[in-house]
């Protein structure tokens, strides 16, 4: 049997809370059961029903009204208060010996770059409820829609990799909507990019001032592109929620999951250990 977590996280609008239904819908078809876990205290109605969510411990709506914060100091206070009431959670997730969970995280990056409160929290469901958690991490096809910009959020995503110490999957979500722009055959290139990449990058009208009046633009430009590549996990797996057949979509990603995190449906259970005998001093 196993614990299995799946933190999926991403800007806002990114396709978080979509990706999280097209998961459940594809382990249904596979006869498996997965639970989805809200984190995110501004949510809203969506269709598969979450079976735990943060909103029944504090809502964003409640934090902004009494407290007088804006969105994002409310969306802090909330997961600072969830920290304080980690109890709260370990009831609400229970002791079951097999449990996949989803949890469809909120859309502040700040939650993924530099504010602790997510790191601790995914490190409690490690260690304390002995969760192997892994990271999905979605980006918008649409916005890569020239090179630098894609080596940009490949940063973001390396940034979150790092902050966050899980196992961790890149997506390139909404690919469908690509097609339009460029070619299947171009973002392909994204998929497992290198930095020859910037080599041959269009210079677009719009870029053109910019590129021409500060030559150490692609400098910079090529200088990030081979540090992403140095790090060796700028691959992105593609994802198309909109698909008629949304299960081929997340099938390959579910599976990357299921490597990474060892889910095995079929692991017998393990027999608690029985502790050792203190040695008797009459020995
Ligand atoms: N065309 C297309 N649209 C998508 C896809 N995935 C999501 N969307 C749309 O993108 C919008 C945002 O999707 P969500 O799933 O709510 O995104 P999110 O990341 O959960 O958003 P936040 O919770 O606000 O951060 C919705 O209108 C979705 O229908 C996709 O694969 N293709």
């Amino acid at each position: 049997m196993s614990k299995v977590g799946v933190m999926v996280m991403g800007p806002a609008g990114a396709g978080k809370t979509t990706f999280c239904n097209s998961v459940m819908s594809y382990m249904e078809s596979q006869g498996r059961t997965g639970n989805l876990v809200n984190l995110d205290p501004a949510a809203t109605a969506q269709e598969y029903a979450f079976t735990i969510d943060i909103r029944d411990l504090i809502s964003l709506d409640d934090v902004e009204e009494e407290l007088k914060l804006g969105p994002n100091g409310g969306l802090i206070y909330c997961f600072e208060f969830l920290l304080k009431n980690l109890d709260w959670l370990d009831e609400q997730i229970g002791d079951y010996p097999d449990d996949y969970l989803i949890f469809d995280c909120p859309g502040q990056i700040e939650l993924y770059s530099h504010i602790p409160a997510m790191p601790m929290l995914v490190k409690h469901i490690q260690q304390q409820l002995s969760f192997n958690l892994c990271c999905t991490y979605l980006i918008e096809a649409p916005f890569m829609v020239d090179r630098a910009k894609f080596f940009s959020g490949a940063l973001e995503a390396m940034s979150t990799m790092i902050f966050m110490e899980l196992p961790h999957l890149n997506i390139l979500s909404k690919m469908d909507l690509v097609k339009d722009t460029m070619s299947r055959r171009e973002i392909r290139k994204f998929l497992c990019p290198n930095p020859q990449l910037m080599e041959d990058d269009e210079v677009k009208d719009d870029q053109k001032d910019l590129i021409l009046s500060n030559p150490k633009y692609r400098k910079l430009s090529k200088a990030i592109a081979q540090l992403v590549d140095d790090f060796g996990m700028v691959q992105f797996l593609p994802l198309d929620c909109s698909a008629k057949d949304q299960n081929a979509s997340v099938r390959t990603i579910v599976t990357c999951i299921d490597n990474i995190t060892q889910w095995d449906e079929n692991q017998e259970p393990k027999e608690p250990e029985e502790p050792e005998e203190p040695e008797s001093d009459d020995d």
